[in-house]
């Protein structure tokens, strides 16, 4: 039998959450909560992210995560509101907030403070599976939600992107190869993210974004996703026309997060 590997153990692990949250809080009631927030206090991920590349400007996607699956804890001194107040001083166009306790130490709390303490726009990181996650998302006042293509099919896709906008939420969509990329191209959203990390080996190379990037059509806007370590690494992606990050691990390992985005992007 073939070893899980780490994606599947996440999603196998969100199917058993979902049905724990669901008993203490049933779908209609969370339902009711993300229907009930403020649509017009939603902060436009997208809007933010295109008004920073069409300025001329990397659009920076900043993370909070304190610990994640390939690299353990990255940060002992965890104060997300501190660190997203810094990251909205650098210049960051939105913030990425874990919100999975498993395997990343995360929190819907971090979510909520994080957001509070700044006027960025926030992207709730987590493995969303099932609908009961995207209202959850609304309820703690994610801005956008993270579908990753290679975790869903593409009934789920198109339903939970569905929602998502319903609520007013933007969407990321996720993808590694050429043909998640294709199916990521049939969904609405704007927003195509290519992660450099291979979520089943840990695999991480670069080579990824570039390897796609002229697959990406003009009307959308390509992010590219980890490993972006050094100031080499923005240029390399620069120079190929590729203007928005997601960036965590090498804000996360700085004393100041905030000086580490401004060093590396401005
Ligand atoms: O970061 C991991 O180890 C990881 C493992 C399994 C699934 C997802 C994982 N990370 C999520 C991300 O995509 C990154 O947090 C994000 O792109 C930032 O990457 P980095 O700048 O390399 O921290």
């Amino acid at each position: 039998m073939n070893t899980p590997t780490i994606l599947k153990k996440i999603i196998d692990t969100k199917a058993v959450e979902v049905a724990q949250r669901s008993a203490n809080l049933p779908l209609n009631e969370l339902k009711a909560q993300a229907l009930d927030m403020d649509k017009d206090a939603l902060r436009g991920f997208y809007r933010s992210m295109k008004a920073k590349v069409d300025a001329g400007l990397p659009a920076v996607i900043a993370e909070i995560k304190k610990a994640s699956p390939s690299k353990g804890v990255l940060r002992e001194n965890f104060i997300p509101q501190e660190i997203a107040e810094s990251y909205e001083k650098a210049g960051a166009a939105c913030l990425s907030v874990l919100t999975d306790r498993d395997y990343f130490q995360g929190h819907e709390d971090f979510l909520k403070a994080a957001r509070k303490a700044c006027s960025l726009p926030v992207i709730r990181k987590d493995f969303l599976v099932d609908p009961y996650q995207i209202y959850e998302a609304r309820a703690i006042n994610a801005d956008c939600v993270l579908l990753i293509v290679s975790a869903l099919s593409k009934m789920q896709l198109q339903d939970l992107e569905g929602i998502a906008h319903e609520l007013g939420m933007d969407v990321l969509v996720e993808v590694h190869d050429g043909e998640e990329l294709e199916t990521a191209l049939t969904m609405q959203t704007p927003l195509v993210g290519i992660n450099n990390r291979n979520l089943h080996t840990f695999d991480l190379t670069l080579e990824t974004t570039f390897g796609l990037l002229d697959k990406v059509p003009s009307d959308r806007l390509l992010v590219t996703e980890s490993g972006i370590l050094g100031p080499e690494d923005v240029a390399a992606m620069r120079e190929r026309d590729v203007h928005a990050f997601l960036v965590g691990e090498a804000f996360m390992r700085a004393d100041d997060p905030g000086e580490e985005l401004a060093k590396l992007f401005f």
